[in-house]
């Protein structure tokens, strides 16, 4: 059936067995789920806002295409609950390629938005602290010459790509200067939930939504407790005609509880939401931002719907090709996400399970995915065989999925997609398998190295961390010491979580056998094992870069490599401008080569400063003091 035909969702029946108690809400929603035990409707001020907004929303257009030629400039404001791995980063992209909009990014945990107020911000993400330098700390006014740059050394630069021009630098004004207004600061993270949800067009729910730990469905089913909290709020501030965006990566038709909250506090108004699920991965969140191979808007397929739809496709349209926004029914969006990662979760367990064999017979499994990558059916990517997938993802969305399959009464395809998680473990157990018995079949009295603690490189996220269970496997076997390394990992957090996870008593200080490094090569010294658990380029006895058959073609280099200009446009977007930073900053070693930033916020690690004296000049509109060179 064409999605966008389906039937509106069945109707919701308030009976005593849908209150459901919010700590043991299934993953899904069976039929029909009231979630909150105390429901207060605010019919007079309801009634009133209802009045007063007009019910603002258009109901007479009837097809998605005529709502979005019609709904350029209706969003001003938009706010993200949750500043986590998936808010934090989404909510600044918006925000720097939608410089008319004001963004906000809530939380509830006032220690994390202290953080993104920071120079140290909460997460470590690759080009992440260059979008914060733009949207949320506003920029001065820069120009620079629309021609690449073709010497390469720093005196070069001063007169730069004189040599492409026919009248040399002496006549600088022969040369296109593209000039580039100052921008004002529309990137706010803040703790007033309620204030913020209340003044926006547009609210993200980014919350987390990891596995449920107790009760009904415990260790499969997904712990909805932050998303229905976060919906109560909005249902209670939400301003009349908001668009309510599920973020969230949440089990199919959460969409219609989220309904049902607003249909309950709010019962005279309408709000329509969305499903918009995120598809970044933790490493490489800003380029996935930047150039995502899609985004998925869920709506119903209602004309206000299909409205509300059209005013989140205006803010992704200001960076994201029209052809990459797909829009779809809200369940299937959200089913969409549960099933991306499954796939791909699948892709590594088949390939994992294949490196089995090799090993068992001297095939190279590196051999044997370059061979099937080949194949465009099959692809090249994520096939890298290793200790097993991690991170916050794979594993609870899977177990998510099995469990949806097996409350519509389908164990067989919770079965099959089991496998890939049962691989999964078995990988991991086999490889500790392995390093013990290449040690002998003992370690005890032995040094056994760590590399790598975070789920994977580039990030210090350590959530289902295939290194944590071979280091838990490990101890019980019982070795001198286990030396952790990591270059993201900032070793005391690493103590800290360990722990509290394994009892202190396990840390060397206190007489036990782990110590953590801020040194590789301290972690390694006498060491009878070096165990690497993430791919990271340090850990490499040939760098990526150096490795003739990963050695990037000039067309397939990192886009900050390549000078962008010219620009067509004698108005460049910020996606332009960023490429154009991050070739010069790469090129020439300099932190902010345009003369484009304004003073960084006041260092503020673990919270002592405040930002506001920070902002020192962001109002202002005068040129950078450096001379334009570029
Ligand atoms: N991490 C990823 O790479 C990734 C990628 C795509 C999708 N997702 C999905 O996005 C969602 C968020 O994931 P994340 O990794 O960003 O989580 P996270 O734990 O990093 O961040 C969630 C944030 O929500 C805040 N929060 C929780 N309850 C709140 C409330 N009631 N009010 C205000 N703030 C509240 C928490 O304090 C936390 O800062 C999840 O559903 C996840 O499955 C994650
Ligand atoms: O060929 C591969 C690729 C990945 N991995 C491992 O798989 C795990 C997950 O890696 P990755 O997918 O890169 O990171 P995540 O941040 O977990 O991102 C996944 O999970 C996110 C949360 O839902 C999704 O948004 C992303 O699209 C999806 O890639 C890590 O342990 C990797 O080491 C492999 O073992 N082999």
């Amino acid at each position: 059936m064409d999605p966008l035909q389906m039937p509106p969702p069945a109707s919701t029946v308030d009976t005593e067995e849908s209150l459901v108690d919010i700590s043991t809400a299934p993953t899904t929603p069976d039929g029909s789920l009231t979630f909150s035990p105390v429901l207060q409707a605010l019919k007079l001020r309801d009634a009133l806002e209802d009045e007063a907004s007009g019910k603002s929303i258009q109901r007479n257009t009837s097809s998605l295409d005529a709502t979005l030629s019609s709904s350029r400039t209706e969003v001003r404001n938009v706010c993200c609950v949750g500043a986590g791995y998936v808010g934090g980063p989404t909510a600044a992209m918006m925000a720097l390629q939608n410089p008319h909009i004001r963004v906000t990014v809530v939380d509830r945990d006032p220690a994390r938005i202290k953080q993104w107020n920071s120079k140290h911000l909460p997460i470590h993400e690759p080009g992440l602290e260059e979008i914060l330098r733009i949207a949320r700390d506003g920029t001065k006014a820069f120009k620079f010459f629309n021609e690449p740059i073709r010497s390469e050394s720093f005196d070069g630069m001063s007169s730069a790509s004189s040599t492409t021009s026919e009248c040399e630098s002496q006549c600088g004004e022969h040369r296109e200067e593209i000039i580039v207004s100052a921008r004002k600061p529309n990137l706010f993270f803040s703790t007033e939930v309620s204030k913020s949800i209340s003044e926006a067009d547009i609210v993200l729910i980014a919350v987390n939504t990891p596995t449920k730990m107790r009760g009904i469905g415990s260790g499969r089913a997904t712990d909805m407790t932050a998303l229905e909290a976060v919906s109560r709020e909005v249902a209670i501030h939400a301003k009349p005609g908001a668009v309510i965006v599920e973020k969230s990566t949440v089990p199919c038709r959460t969409a219609e509880m989220i309904q049902d909250t607003l249909k309950t506090y709010r019962p005279t108004l309408s709000f329509e939401v969305l499903s918009n699920p995120e598809f970044l991965a933790e490493g490489t969140a800003v380029t996935d931002l930047l150039h995502p191979a899609r985004v998925v808007i869920g709506s119903s397929p209602t004309p206000a719907g299909y409205h509300a739809a059209s005013l989140l496709t205006s803010v992704y349209a200001s960076w994201v090709p029209r052809s990459r926004i797909v829009t779809l029914n809200t369940y299937s969006s959200e089913l969409s996400k549960l099933v991306a990662n499954a796939m791909l979760a699948q892709r590594i367990s088949s390939i994992n399970s294949i490196s089995a064999i090799c090993e068992a017979t001297g095939a190279s499994i590196d051999e044997i995915a370059l061979s099937i990558g080949l194949d465009p059916r099959i692809g090249s990517k994520f096939l890298q065989a290793g200790v097993g997938f991690g991170g916050s993802c794979f594993k609870k969305d899977i177990l998510s999925l099995t469990y949806l399959a097996e409350s519509l009464g389908l164990p067989e395809v919770a079965e099959y997609w089991n496998q890939v998680l049962t691989i999964n473990d078995w990988q991991r157990s086999r490889f500790v398998r392995r390093i013990i018995k290449c040690l002998n079949g003992t370690v005890v009295g032995k040094k056994i190295a760590i590399l790598g603690y975070a789920f994977k490189k580039n990030t210090a996220d350590t959530r289902e961390s295939p290194s944590l269970d071979a280091i838990k496997s490990l101890l019980d076997d019982a070795p001198r010491e286990i030396a952790i390394y990591d270059p993201w990992c900032d070793p005391s957090v690493v103590r800290d979580e360990l722990a509290r996870l394994l009892g202190k008593e396990i840390l060397k200080v206190n007489g036990g056998p782990i110590e953590v490094f801020a040194d590789v090569y301290r972690a390694c010294e006498s060491a009878h094992a070096a165990v690497i658990m993430t791919e990271c380029d340090e850990f490499r006895k040939t760098p990526a870069s150096k490795s003739p058959k990963l050695a990037p073609t000039k067309s397939a280099r990192k886009p900050g490599l390549i000078d962008p200009r010219p620009f067509e446009r004698l108005e460049p977007t910020e996606s332009e401008t960023l490429s154009l930073h991050k070739y010069l900053k790469a090129t020439f070693n300099v932190e902010d080569p345009l003369g484009r930033y304004e003073n960084e916020p006041v260092y503020a690690r673990r919270g002592e400063e405040e930002r506001g004296e920070a902002r020192l000049g962001a109002d202002s509109v005068s040129f950078a003091e450096t001379e334009v060179g570029f």
